[in-house]
């Protein structure tokens, strides 16, 4: 190598995008940890800004309630893919995210342009700033956030399947109820105006159905590689 300097990696964008259930983020906090890449939950932004509106008593039922107010929490997202932060207003907000009270109500929030509009660009200004690359999970990042990632990946599996896994995660909880809350998600996400839940046309499509977690994650690290080959 010339004056023997080091190369070092290009930094690499990748956007893995999917239904509720598929296996987003335990795939890309899998890679980007393999490959020493940040990483970036984008659901968790999503559900921080609706556990914000909830705590404030807006009402979720009136677009235009949240999208008055969609410009007031300050959300931080800490990128370490061993241990991913969310913040809302410097309080620690990741395990009240999780609840029922955000989930049920998130597709509503997250359905207002304004609200949209505020995560992404906080989104785009992290995948900027990422020194070695990105990998960011969410619903409309390979269509919408990152359209010029380095790779796109879209994640799929049955609905018996998604509803196996988080009913196995939510010890025991009824495998026909936990499939109806994520049919109706993944139809409220995937209707919405604004950036709905969609594959760009470039993604390339994994079906996780009946393949581990550790295989879903070597073939995208494979991907990862071969991008990062060809750069
Ligand atoms: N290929 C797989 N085989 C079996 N279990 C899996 C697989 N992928 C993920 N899981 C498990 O399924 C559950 C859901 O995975 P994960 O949270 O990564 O999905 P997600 O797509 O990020 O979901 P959401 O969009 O709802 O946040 C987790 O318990 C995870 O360990
Ligand atoms: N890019 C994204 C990511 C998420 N959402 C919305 O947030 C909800 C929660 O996402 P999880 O991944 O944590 O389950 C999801 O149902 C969407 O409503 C989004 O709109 N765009």
């Amino acid at each position: 190598m010339e004056n023997g300097a080091a190369r070092t990696a290009p930094a690499v964008i990748v956007a893995i995008d999917g239904p509720s259930g598929t296996g987003k983020s335990s795939t890309s906090k899998a890679v980007a940890t393999h490959l020493g890449l940040s990483y970036l939950d984008t659901g968790a932004q999503y559900r921080a800004i609706t556990w914000w509106m909830v705590n404030n008593n807006i009402d979720i039922t009136d677009p235009s309630a949240i999208a008055a107010v969609a410009g007031k929490p300050e959300i931080v997202s800490g990128t370490d893919p061993s241990a991913p932060t969310i913040t809302v207003d410097g309080v620690d907000v990741s395990v009240p995210i999780r609840g029922q009270e955000v989930t049920s109500r998130v597709s509503a929030v997250s359905a207002v342009p304004e609200v949209r509009a505020r995560i992404t660009e906080l989104q785009r200004s992290l995948a900027a700033s990422a020194r070695t690359g990105i990998v960011v999970e969410g619903r409309d990042i390979g269509t919408t956030v990152l359209p010029d990632a380095d790779l796109k990946v879209f994640l799929t599996a049955s609905a018996e399947a998604r509803a196996a896994r988080r009913s196995g995660e939510l010890k025991g909880a009824d495998v026909h109820a936990t499939r109806a809350a994520l049919i109706q998600r993944d139809a409220a996400d995937s209707s919405r105006k604004t950036s709905p839940l969609a594959k760009a046309d470039d993604a390339v499509e994994v079906d996780t159905t009946d393949l581990t977690l550790q295989q879903v994650i070597e073939c995208v690290v494979t991907l990862v590689e071969e991008k990062r080959a060809a750069k």
